[in-house]
């Protein structure tokens, strides 16, 4: 990785193999919004290999308060940010900024504490890099969690909403993690999206909600990302509750997209941090980023444990297969 600056501004190529990886890269560098080409995401692939015998089959991304979730890992490396080469940082609060590799229940895994969202400054095909990073180091199941805001009425803080789908709202806008040249190594141009939350590992989870006793507290719905930071005005959350939204959220939406793109299993699920206000008088009181960190360090250990039984699940299925 020579000639480049540090946190991904990848503005000047190196010379590459061929004639057509040499195009590829001229049209990436010559996009307004630089985004990673395949080497330089293998370049960080490559590194990390280098410097961890795991060889991670399932990639975990903890969402805000949520860092515990990879508590859990054993035989532990971590990588900070900060020190991969040309990896974004983190820059908000309740997200650590490091990448761990280790195993949990058996299974090699990596973990981002800490994810990156559009309102950083960085594109969405920036935000989800890591899940190709994931992908080019033999990850097959993507596990994504996230704090989030209740809009089913159903919904009470602390529950958990398995995300059954999304609306991906800033796709309407035109924005997408796969805008650009298509790199057929990844994935297809135009990739389907109907099933981009796997049905099985959805069934396992309200089978393992129910022998851990929160069934009551455990839902299905459908989450959206918006842009952010602000939150949401009471009439964008009735409009988004009147297009069928249950939880909206900052992220998730555009690592989904990237993982489908390169044919990865996704479980992902929200933790309703706090509910959205459907009147400008309601008894909620304003959506916080404290409370939202707050809730989710108070309820880790249940979405931990929630996640770790998938894993075993999804452990045992490898074993049989
Ligand atoms: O989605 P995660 O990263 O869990 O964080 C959620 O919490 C923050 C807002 O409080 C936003 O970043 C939103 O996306
Ligand atoms: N809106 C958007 N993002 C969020 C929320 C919310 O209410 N809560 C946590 N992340």
């Amino acid at each position: 990785m020579t000639g480049k600056k540090a946190n991904g501004s990848c503005n000047v190529a190196k010379n590459t193999s061929n004639d057509s990886d040499n195009e590829n890269r001229n049209v990436y560098y010559a996009m307004e919004k630089p985004t990673y080409a395949y080497d330089d995401i293998k370049a960080i692939a490559d590194y990390l290999m280098e410097r961890t015998p795991v060889r991670p089959k399932i990639g975990i991304i903890c969402g805000s308060g949520l860092n515990s979730l990879a508590d859990s890992i054993t035989n532990t490396q971590s990588f900070d940010y900060e020190n991969i080469p040309n990896f974004p940082v983190s820059t908000v609060e309740g997200h650590v900024g490091r990448m761990i590799f280790g195993y949990l229940e058996n299974m090699p895994v990596m973990a981002m504490q800490g994810r990156f969202h559009y309102y950083e400054g960085y594109p969405l095909a920036k935000c989800s890099m890591p899940v190709r990073v994931m992908k080019l180091m033999g990850v097959q199941y993507l596990m994504a969690t996230n704090a989030a805001g209740g809009l089913n009425p159903k919904y009470k803080v602390g529950d958990i909403m398995i995300m059954r789908d999304h609306i991906n709202m800033m796709g309407f806008a035109g924005n997408s993690p796969l805008q650009g040249p298509n790199d057929p190594r990844f994935g297809p141009r135009f990739p389907p999206m109907t099933n981009a939350y796997n049905a099985h590992l959805i069934s396992v989870a309200h089978k393992m909600a129910k022998e851990m006793g929160i069934s009551h507290e455990v839902h299905e719905g459908v989450y959206t990302c918006l842009g952010g930071p602000n939150y949401e005005t009471v009439a964008e959350l009735k409009m988004l509750r009147i297009l069928g939204v249950d939880a909206v959220g900052m992220s998730t939406v555009h690592e989904v997209i990237t993982a489908r793109h390169c044919d990865m299993t996704v479980f992902a699920f929200s933790l309703i941090t706090n509910i959205g206000a459907l009147e400008y008088d309601s008894s909620e009181d304003e959506a916080n980023h404290e409370e939202v960190v707050m809730v989710g360090k108070s309820r880790q250990s249940i979405c931990g444990q929630l996640m770790c039984r998938v894993i075993k699940e999804i452990a045992k299925e490898c074993q049989t297969k």
